[in-house]
């Protein structure tokens, strides 16, 4: 069969946008699952974090489904939302759409531009919870904030979220970034083990200043990504809770892909929803020729490549150069 495709990224956390509705595609779960294994394999296939299809909603705009380079299902992405919803907003001709996901129906919306020539989506981040047992994570324990965890590190405070994707943020200095810390708290907690059975997202969080703050995550089912939408938005929540950082005022969120802009609303004492916003940018589009049944001998045709690219990388030579000043 032949399936169009476009490559796209947020924050340099890219995906392969399948676009299931319009084009009546018909896939199985164990066909998004393979898919997801044969074209985002960086040797072999496409290359890319993950596989965002666009679906069709019963009750909203559109439907995101977001896998995983590993081919498991994650319940949210923030960064695929905002590449989900520039499509559904552009195809559908709106400024603004609610998107099913997973567990949650959240907006997105067109909103200015993050950096010049760069247009901008801002999407809603929630449920925000709280207790372990939504990640799950299993410590004998109900919740945890900033915190250590012995089995983890003697040092390192961890604080624990689901949005609803579960995520565990340690918040330090320049020197735990620099560390590999990370990278072993991270695989062994995303490989056989009876703390976090389902995986987790590992974020490593360095507060720069007051509004600033740079966000480095392991993901479940990928690894090292440029950026995770979802981890900045709970590690900004995060800051917010240990006073680093003001509810209701937007803040920047430096990643290894770029930047990206969080605002954390406080509904009441222990209610929040995350605002993320942030690029939404096409790198490449074509048309993927393959038999279902032997997914990774596929071949791309007609490959044409967007000019947008060109104004996102002046945002993230930027990045770059400060990240090197103030963290690196
Ligand atoms: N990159 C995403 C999160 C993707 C899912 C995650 N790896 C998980 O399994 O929870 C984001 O931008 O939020």
């Amino acid at each position: 069969m032949k399936i169009q495709f476009i490559k796209g990224h947020g924050s340099g956390n890219d995906f392969i946008l399948i676009d299931e509705w319009t084009n009546g595609y018909t896939f199985t779960e164990e066909n998004r699952r393979d898919l997801s294994l044969a074209l985002c394999d960086r040797e072999t296939g496409i290359g890319a974090d993950g596989i965002v299809f666009v679906m069709e909603s019963s009750h909203s705009d559109a439907k995101m489904r977001i896998f995983n380079s590993d081919g498991s299902e994650a319940s949210m992405c923030g960064n695929g939302l905002r590449l989900h919803g520039r499509y559904v907003l552009d195809k559908l001709g709106k400024n603004e759409i609610v998107v099913e996901t997973n567990k949650a129906d959240l907006y997105v919306k067109r909103d200015g531009t993050i950096y010049e020539g760069v247009p901008a989506y801002r999407v809603e981040i929630s449920p925000v919870l709280f207790n372990l047992s939504d990640l799950p994570m299993t410590i004998g324990k109900e919740r945890l904030f900033n915190e250590t965890v012995p089995a983890l590190s003697d040092s390192i405070r961890f604080s624990a979220v689901a949005v609803p994707n579960p995520h565990l943020i340690a918040v330090g200095s320049r020197e735990m970034i620099a560390s590999n810390e990370q990278k072993r708290i991270a695989e062994m907690l995303n490989g056989e083990n009876n703390i976090t059975p389902d995986g987790v997202n590992v974020s490593f969080v360095h507060p720069i200043e007051k509004g600033t703050l740079y966000v480095r995550t392991f993901e479940r089912g990928v690894g090292f990504t440029n950026a995770c939408g979802t981890a900045m938005s709970a590690s900004t929540l995060t800051t917010c809770q240990l006073g680093l950082n003001d509810y209701e005022t937007p803040i920047d969120v430096f990643n290894n892909g770029g930047k990206v802009r969080c605002e954390v609303h406080q509904h009441e004492a222990d209610r929040y929803s995350i605002d993320l916003i942030g690029n939404g940018t096409y790198m490449f589009e074509g048309t993927i020729q393959l038999d279902l049944s032997a997914p990774d001998q596929f071949t791309v045709h007609n490959q044409k490549t967007f000019e947008e690219q060109a104004a996102y990388e002046k945002l993230r030579e930027e990045a770059e150069s400060y990240l090197a000043v103030h963290v690196f």
